[in-house]
């Protein structure tokens, strides 16, 4: 099978370095002869180690993890896994590190040997696992998960290979431990605060085959990210084989997550048990601060392997505390049980839905108007009424190949040019218009391939750049962001992006929500921090929100949003009169 995902870890170095010591003394540790490798990560490389001179001929054997200090976890300083390990080794699921220090070129942790990898034992029994295993270490896996959140840690690279058992002839040959806290990050600050909501669309941590679709998306890691890409885990182990393998190339992370979100829990887990499916829904339906209710997910895999734990292929101990510890809080659970009967909005669709999403800001009164489904011969007319009027264009979209205009009294321009072309953009046009002082205020794409540019003169802009990309171009923004640049307008044609970015908005922060649905959570979290929607464009694929604070805080500072499957004309009246105005429109890919 095409296993050439599994080991794809977009951060870490492969370099191995120099060979590792033959012998190792680290800290007050005793002296260990090292042995063979054991296996061999993104970050460091692992060797059985044997105590030298043992007076105990039955001294344990010890694993040594070795980092070179030129590697991408050390820099030349301890790795940061050090850090975590000292924060939470030792308790239930997490092996124990007896000793650390440097030896020559290589940072050693000396740690508690453990044996195969559930990726070892799946691999090494013809791909296959029974119910009952996947079961078990679903359970375990959970109650250790509980374990290392409660030390205000997320995983962040939950997967087979992190996973393994204990040393096999030993009493702990059915245990499960969790391995590799190099990608662990805090989900909770000193203070007991959870972190604050973020993306950066452009940062990948993870692996690919088992990320959390927050993850693909660059949303800071909480802890729903380590039980989501858990239930991937767990569905690969039973079924062998997950929906989204077998991408290849530079845009395989957008593929995997776009396949991720497309696959709803049921698809997902067609072949498995319902407690499965129910785990998988439970999980992609939590939210970023969301405290996962762990003793719920260990009870529906526990109806799965009946109540002998003398059975059960592997020890399930950690999990029974978690259980007992919620049996004597049983009045609590109740309730809280209660409260999650509500219907959650079920955001894995398998298929896409498409809606008008239509953005209003609160303002004084000012004439607006709108016009949609036009064709493009319908289009000037419309303009031209408009300009009479004393109109001007704020705000255009396209849908279906037909034209929505939004024009305002309110805009401040004192001038205004457009042009339909059936170019995605057309430079030559634009660049004369630059010539000229006129600005780029407004941008629709169609899906054939046209656009229509508005220009004008009044703004408070000093310079212009645009972008036209197959991707939504973020690596792009975020360099220009750092020379002062803001994005003040953004279209798409099909699935191309265009996106427009300026100097002297008024704007003194921005960020970018992009999701493939409408990303609900984000944008609330961002409009409890002072952000507010400046510009929208959406594909078939992907919706992209830009939020901006603004320099001057503006009166009335009410912003809403809708989204609709026609027009919202008779919303759009409705919201006038509550002195709401049309501010951003676009269609494209949300949820129903
Ligand atoms: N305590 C241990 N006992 C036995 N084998 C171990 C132990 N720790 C790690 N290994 C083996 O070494 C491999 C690499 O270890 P680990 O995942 O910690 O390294 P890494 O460089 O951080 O890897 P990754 O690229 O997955 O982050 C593991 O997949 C496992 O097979």
């Amino acid at each position: 099978m095409d296993d050439a995902d599994s080991a794809d870890r977009l951060i870490g170095d492969d370099d191995a370095g120099p060979p590792v010591p033959d012998m190792v003394q680290v800290g007050n540790s005793p002296k260990y002869r090292v042995d063979r490798r054991l296996g061999k990560g993104g970050f460091g490389q692992v060797y059985v180690g044997h105590r030298m001179l043992a007076t105990d001929p039955g001294a344990p054997e010890v694993a040594l993890k070795f980092e070179h200090r030129t590697s991408k976890g050390c820099n030349y300083a301890p790795p940061y896994e050090w850090t975590v390990y000292s924060a939470i080794g030792g308790i239930h699921g997490v092996p124990r590190v007896h000793y650390k220090g440097r030896q020559g070129e290589y940072f050693v942790m000396v740690m508690d040997m453990l044996g195969p990898s559930l990726w070892d034992v799946w691999n090494n029994n013809s791909h296959t696992m029974s119910v009952e295993m996947v079961s078990c270490i679903a359970i375990e896996a959970i109650s250790i998960l509980e374990k290392v959140h409660s030390k205000g840690y997320v995983h962040g690279d939950i997967k087979p290979e992190n996973f393994l058992l204990g040393t096999p002839g030993t009493p702990e040959e059915k245990k499960l431990f969790l391995v590799d806290l190099g990608l662990a990050t805090k989900w909770r600050d000193s203070s007991g605060l959870h972190v604050d909501y973020d993306q950066r669309p452009d940062v990948f941590r993870g692996t690919v085959r088992y990320a959390s679709v927050h993850a693909h998306l660059g949303r800071i890691g909480s802890r729903r990210d380590d039980l989501e890409s858990l239930a991937y885990t767990l569905v690969f182990l039973l079924r062998g084989r997950l929906p989204w393998q077998g991408y290849q190339g530079e845009n395989k992370g957008f593929l995997v997550s776009k396949k991720k979100m497309a696959t709803s829990p049921e698809s997902l887990c067609s072949f498995c048990p319902q407690p499965f499916r129910e785990f998988v829904e439970y999980v992609v339906n939590l939210k970023f601060d969301e405290e996962p209710n762990y003793a719920k997910c260990v009870s529906l895999f526990d109806s799965v392997v009946g109540s002998n734990p003398d059975i059960r292929p592997l020890n399930t101990d950690g999990a029974q505390k978690l259980i007992h510890q919620v049996g004597q809080k049983r009045g609590r659970l109740l309730i809280e049980e209660e409260s999650d009967e509500q219907p959650k909005k079920k955001i894995r669709m398998g298929m896409p839905a498409t809606q008008w999403i239509s953005v209003y800001n609160g303002r004084r009164p000012m004439k607006q108007r709108y016009h949609y489904n036009v064709a493009d011969s319908r289009l000037v007319p419309h303009i031209e009424k408009g300009n009479e009027d004393g109109l001007f264009i704020s705000c255009i979209t396209s849908c279906s190949n037909l034209w929505a205009v939004i024009m305002d009294a309110g805009t401040g321009f004192t001038s205004q040019v457009y042009e339909l072309t059936p170019h995605f953009l057309h430079k030559e046009w634009i660049m004369d218009q630059w010539e000229r002082n006129y600005y780029i205020t407004a941008l629709a794409g169609a899906n054939n391939g046209s656009s229509l540019v508005v220009m004008s003169k009044g703004t408070s802009y000093t310079q212009q750049s645009y972008k036209v990309s197959d991707t939504f171009p973020y690596k792009w923004i975020n360099k220009k962001w750092r020379d002062g640049f803001y994005v003040t307008s953004m279209a798409t044609a099909g699935s191309r992006w265009a996106v427009v970015m300026s100097r002297n908005t008024g704007f003194s922060d921005q960020v970018v929500e992009l999701d493939f649905l409408y990303p609900s959570e984000g944008i609330h979290k961002r409009w409890d921090n002072g952000y507010r929607i400046t510009a929208t464009a959406a594909t078939w694929d992907q919706a992209a929100f830009v939020l901006s604070v603004p320099r001057r805080r503006p009166t009335d500072e009410t912003q809403e949003t809708l989204r609709t499957s026609a027009f919202p004309s008779q919303h759009v009246k409705e919201k006038w009169s509550k002195n709401l105005y049309l501010a951003s429109v676009c269609y494209g890919r949300t949820v129903s």
